[in-house]
């Protein structure tokens, strides 16, 4: 069965009321069992006819007295493989006993618990203490952490998971002239009798974009998967969901419109704000985490290109290559010289330069390299670029208030 979400009658309260939709009960249905979420609070009351059912969907926050700290990661799904992958390129290997435990260690952070969960139930466990750091999509963050100042986004591109939230029409019948927000706005069909019906996983990044864009008359429906089934199946109008490479999308016969994009996502790391501040050791943790996650994204786009080149001092030999736009490398070029033995005496023909080439830029800088007369240039993958203090060190300090 489908659930629905009805837009409460004031747009500014939080509280929505849920239905379940089956399309040819929903009437009925909408007339004899309300159930009132209020999405505000971690506690998720359903009354449903005379029974009172209540559900804690996560102890209040707090900051609870375990000594451990926890990170929690992707159990399943497309992001889980991804993780400890990247991970395991930052030497954070992951040492999991049997796959279907679901706690597991990091040899090389000490106090330091790692628990894989469902990516929704790691933003909902770092809001109430359960978790104090966590790698999922953007996305989820945005839907479930719904703006909670307790949230910090640590480390806002972890380079996999590139996705976007987007709006998706069908391309034919009512839809086949509409290409914009503003036109599907203004589309007549929408009154509060007949609102439009949105396919959704994201009610609230959902509800919150409708209203930015001026429509009055949604309504949501949520599904766990296959949204992009719901117009052909007459159970939705649009849909709400994730898009990469658009394929699912053109299969199924929906386009994307102008302005319908509600997010950019990708994976990142983020922590509660209040373990941060109050939980011993795990600022030092989530600074090291910073540093190797940093030192490897920024290696993982760079190659180091090694030449030789002739010249009659390594000044001159800096001057030829900084006059080249691709070759200006990291903070400037390593120049050494190359000391060979000629008729019995030490001397320097030559000098070895070192750089950092973007991967994208690796053949315009050996162009460029031989028109300044370089030879011999090798090149090879870079594993890690510490640099000094990271910028999203700084930046996490500044958002703590440190
Ligand atoms: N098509 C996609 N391309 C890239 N990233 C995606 C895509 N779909 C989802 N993601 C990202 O991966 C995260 C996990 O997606 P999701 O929970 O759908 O996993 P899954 O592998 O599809 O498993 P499930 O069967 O639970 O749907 C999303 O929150 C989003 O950040
Ligand atoms: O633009 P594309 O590259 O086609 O990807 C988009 C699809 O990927 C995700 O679905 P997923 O594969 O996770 O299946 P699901 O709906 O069962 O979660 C998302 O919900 C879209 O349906
Ligand atoms: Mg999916």
């Amino acid at each position: 069965m489908i659930m629905s979400l009805r837009a409460p009658p004031s747009s500014t309260s939080s509280s929505w009321s849920l239905f379940p939709l089956c399309p040819s009960m929903h009437s009925a249905f909408r007339a004899r069992l309300p159930l009132s979420v209020a999405f505000s609070t971690r506690i998720v009351r359903c009354s449903l006819l005379q029974d009172q059912v209540s559900v804690n969907a996560g102890a209040a926050s707090k900051v609870s007295d375990r000594n451990e700290l926890r990170l929690g990661l992707p159990s399943k799904g497309r992001m889980a493989d991804d993780t400890l992958d990247l991970l395991k390129d930052c030497q954070l290997s992951v040492r999991k006993v049997n796959p279907r435990q679901y706690v597991a260690d990091i040899p090389q952070l000490s106090n330091l618990e790692v628990w894989f969960q469902r990516p929704k139930d790691i933003v909902r466990k770092l809001l109430s203490g359960d978790l104090d750091l966590g790698i999922v999509g953007l996305d989820i963050v945005s839907e479930y952490g719904q703006g909670s100042e307790d949230l910090i986004i640590v480390h806002d591109s972890l380079d996999f998971g590139d996705c976007h939230l987007s709006i998706a029409i069908p391309k034919y019948g009512i839809f086949e002239n509409i290409n914009s927000m503003e036109e599907l706005a203004r589309m007549p069909q929408w009154t509060a009798d007949k609102p439009l019906r949105v396919a959704t996983g994201f009610t609230y990044l959902g509800s919150k974009f409708m209203r930015e864009k001026g429509l009055k008359h949604v309504v949501f429906s949520t599904a766990d998967g296959a949204l992009e089934a719901a117009p052909a199946m007459g159970i939705a109008d649009a849909i709400l969901d994730l898009v990469s490479s658009g394929t699912t999308l053109r299969e199924n016969n929906l386009k994307e419109i102008e302005g319908g994009i509600v997010l950019e996502s990708q994976a990142v790391l983020v922590a509660s704000k209040k373990s941060l501040v109050h939980r011993k050791g795990l600022l030092d943790t989530t600074h090291e985490i910073i540093e190797r996650l940093e030192a490897h994204l920024r290696a993982v786009g760079q190659f180091t290109v090694v030449a030789n080149m002739r010249g009659n001092s390594a000044d001159e030999v800096a001057q030829r290559v900084l006059s080249q736009p691709s070759l200006a490398g990291l903070q400037g070029p390593t120049v050494s010289p190359v000391f060979c033995k000629r008729d019995g005496e030490v001397v320097v023909d030559y000098y070895a330069i070192v750089i950092c080439v973007p991967k994208k830029a690796l053949y315009k800088s050996v162009q460029q390299l031989r028109a300044i007369g370089g030879s011999g240039v090798l090149v090879s993958p870079l594993t890690y670029i510490f640099d000094e203090e990271t910028p999203r060190w700084q930046e996490l300090l500044g958002k703590l208030g440190l």
